[in-house]
């Protein structure tokens, strides 16, 4: 099974409602779509958000990288050689991590197809059942409460709560929202990196002193601010996760070292594909690390690899937030993955069993 080409489109969905973190609001999922063709007929498929704010993707960088440096070296390769194929896309560019994760993640789709096998059975086996937090954007107090209430009537049952914002009202904002889900659902907050250490360690000290019990605590500061979070990580019980602080395995060995978290988020657009995404996983189990599987916001192609991954390392992958497809006006996209609010599944299809994309905007 060959590769002979490599086509681009354009996938853009609308949302329920608008995503607000404290570094964005964004009304839509926008991907690049990657279509990769073989010679047996077979086709693989992958998908990169651009999160400008997070990884430094847009969607002219991640074109480009695949069209223009990705793709020439992937041309005529065989599938059978996957590590092969991971070492040429890995080595191709620095950083340009979207760009890799979308073309990774179709080269695992064709490996699996080439097996007859769900990607998840290739990468280990597991469950194909996982169940997902949902995003309550930072908002007007009353907002985030109604859209929490809201979120357990649609039967989720963890929370990830935004917030990074003012931190005063941040406080206030975790309170009314506990006071209303206390006992129906799990909260886990994600300040995407808007509060000081100072302020992380006030802020952590008043909700825990009020008898509010959070799951965790994701990326309260800067991603440059390891010992920041370190700071945090040691003066508060509840548990401090790692999201922007964490790309690579490079990243999570030096914060394990330092024991600046005590859980990791792995996502795909971070870890620029699967392949890094397992280290990861091998290396946070190998330490008795927890992991979370996080997405972007970022619609079901992109996300399906990540749900077989989940399944694979559910061992140490024990936190899901792979809520892109459920903030989602409608998926356009058929997949043996199915995402039904917070439970997904998948159907035993052969790699990501993508069979058609409505509204797909192909690429010159
Ligand atoms: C969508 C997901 N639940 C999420 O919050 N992901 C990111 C933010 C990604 C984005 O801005 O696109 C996170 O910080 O965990
Ligand atoms: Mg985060």
């Amino acid at each position: 099974m060959k590769i002979t080409d490599i086509r681009l489109g354009m996938l853009r969905v609308p949302l329920k409602t608008a995503f607000k973190t404290a570094l964005r609001t964004v009304n839509s999922t926008e991907d690049v779509v990657i279509i990769v063709e073989t010679d047996s007929g077979n086709t693989g498929y992958g998908a990169a958000p651009a999160t400008a704010v997070i990884t430094g993707d847009i969607h002219g960088s991640i074109i480009e990288a695949i069209r223009t440096v990705i793709k020439p070296r992937l041309l005529g390769q065989d599938i059978a050689d996957l590590n092969h194929i991971i070492r040429l896309i890995q080595g191709s560019i620095m950083k340009n991590y979207s760009a890799k994760a979308a073309v990774e993640m179709a080269v695992y789709d064709l490996f699996a197809q080439l097996y007859k096998a769900p990607l998840y059975k290739i990468l280990g086996g597991g469950v194909p059942k996982i169940t997902t937090d949902l995003t309550i954007s930072v908002d007007y107090i009353d907002k985030m409460v109604a859209d929490s209430l809201s979120a357990i009537d649609r039967g989720f049952e963890t929370l990830k709560v935004k917030v990074g914002k003012d931190i005063g009202v941040d406080i206030e904002r975790v309170k009314a929202i506990y006071a209303a889900v206390e006992g129906k659902a799990l909260i886990r907050l994600d300040a995407n990196q808007g509060w000081t250490a100072k302020e992380a360690v006030y802020a952590l000290h008043k909700l825990e002193d009020a008898g509010v019990r959070l799951e965790l605590v994701e990326q309260p500061v800067k991603a440059y601010d390891l010992e920041g979070l370190k700071y945090i990580t040691e003066r508060v019980h509840t548990p401090v996760m790692a999201d922007e602080s964490s790309f690579g395995p490079r990243e999570v060995i030096e914060l394990i070292k330092m024991r600046a978290a005590d859980i990791i988020n792995i996502k795909l657009m971070k870890t620029g594909g699967i392949a890094n995404a397992i280290k990861i996983a091998d290396i946070c189990s190998f330490y008795d690390m927890q992991c979370m599987i996080g997405c972007m916001l970022e619609g079901s192609i992109s996300v399906a690899a990540a749900v077989h991954v989940a399944v694979a390392k559910s061992d140490v992958i024990t936190k899901i937030d792979l809520d892109g497809p459920s903030l989602c006006a409608f998926d356009p996209v058929t997949s043996s993955v199915s995402f039904n609010d917070a439970d997904i599944t998948i159907a035993d299809a052969p790699g990501l069993g993508i069979t058609a994309i409505e509204g797909l905007e192909m690429l010159a």
